[in-house]
């Protein structure tokens, strides 16, 4: 699920009235989604989406989630665009939360992706990562090295009920990652969440990238890493180095890497594995059992995470360099 909150038909009425929309004919709560309760809605219009951020949104980082959208769509990107309320605002408050309506994507997202659609997805990645130049607004990756240690406090005392041993491990982990960390490698504005439920494609090609509300200031090879971890691995836990080969073939064919930034791959990798294996231990262990959300498992991030710390060369993740 994500409709964390509800809504009645008569507040969303009035919600609508703030935008030249056309009227309500239905609405449904989608359940996907993790993080915020998102609604599909029919006007006698377009279909839109409806989204009140929960909990673990900043309502601060808004403006530049939306922002973002907007100047990502502007420079050609397909991405949801959100709507201005008739005052000119993006942002307005439904059941006590912060709402806002967006355009609505069409497609569908792939559950079993093959490597021509990490071919796509590698090149869609670089696009944003281009199209996200000169988007004056700025937020810091709240996941990165930092964010890591204070998520790894709230699980480490009971990290061993997952498996026994993880204590140790990732404080290893963490302090080798502290002292490695790659620091002069180009940077922008990265989507950090570019899984397969978050692109959409529509017939045979990829119709559009989802769910920004990740999006940082970070190192541009931090979300190539994000997408070999969530697109080029198999169920078995196994790398495929045909998905990867391709989401780099697909990256490169708009944004070369440097060789920094290429050698960087395995440790980028680790560290992104880390990050969603924090995000996942700190949900298992806190998520109440009857909560209608899919909880997802933390450790095929930890098996994710161990493979690219054995990686010694970047030719294992199907990147060929001279
Ligand atoms: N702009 C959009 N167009 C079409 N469907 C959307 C759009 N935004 C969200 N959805 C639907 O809502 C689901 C959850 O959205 P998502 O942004 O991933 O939620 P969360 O941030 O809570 O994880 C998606 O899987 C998709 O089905
Ligand atoms: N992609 C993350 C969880 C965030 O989910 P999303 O629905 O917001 O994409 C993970 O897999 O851990």
């Amino acid at each position: 699920m994500a409709v964390y909150t509800d809504i009645t038909e008569d507040d969303l009425k009035r919600f609508l009235t703030e935008y030249d929309v056309g009227d309500l004919t239905s609405y449904k709560g989608i359940a996907e989604g993790v993080e915020n309760s998102n609604f599909l809605l029919h006007t006698t219009r377009d279909p839109l989406i409806l989204t009140l951020y929960e909990k673990r949104v900043e309502k601060s980082d808004l403006p530049f989630f939306l922002g973002l959208m907007q100047h990502l769509a502007a420079r050609g990107l397909s991405c949801p665009l959100p709507l201005p309320r008739r005052d000119g605002a993006l942002l307005g408050t439904l059941s006590g939360r912060p709402a806002a309506l967006i355009s609505f994507l069409e497609g569908m997202w792939l559950r079993k992706p093959e490597a021509r659609h990490c071919r796509d997805v590698g090149a869609a990645l670089a696009k944003m990562h281009i199209a996200g130049e000169g988007f004056t607004l700025t937020r810091p990756n709240a996941l990165s090295l930092d964010g890591w240690h204070t998520l790894w406090e709230k699980s480490e005392a009971r990290a061993d009920e997952v498996e026994k041993g993880l204590q140790a491990e990732i404080r290893g982990e963490l302090a080798f990652l502290a002292a490695n960390w790659p620091k002069d490698l180009p940077a922008g504005v990265i989507h950090a969440d570019l899984f397969p439920d978050n692109v959409f494609f529509l017939g045979d090609g990829l119709s559009g990238l989802i769910d920004f509300y990740f999006a940082c200031n970070d190192l541009l090879a931090y979300d190539v890493s994000i997408c070999l971890n969530a697109w080029c691995f198999e169920k078995d836990g196994s790398y495929n180095m045909t998905k990867g080969m391709a989401l780099l073939e697909g990256y490169e064919s708009v944004r070369p890497l440097s060789r920094a930034e290429a050698e960087a791959l395995p440790i980028l990798s680790r560290g992104s594995a880390l990050r969603f294996f924090l995000t996942r231990l700190y949900d298992w262990l806190t998520t109440p059992p009857d909560a209608l959300v899919v909880k997802k498992d933390p450790l095929e991030y930890l098996r994710k995470l161990r493979f690219h710390a054995a990686v010694s060369s970047v030719g294992e993740y199907g990147l060929s360099r001279p």
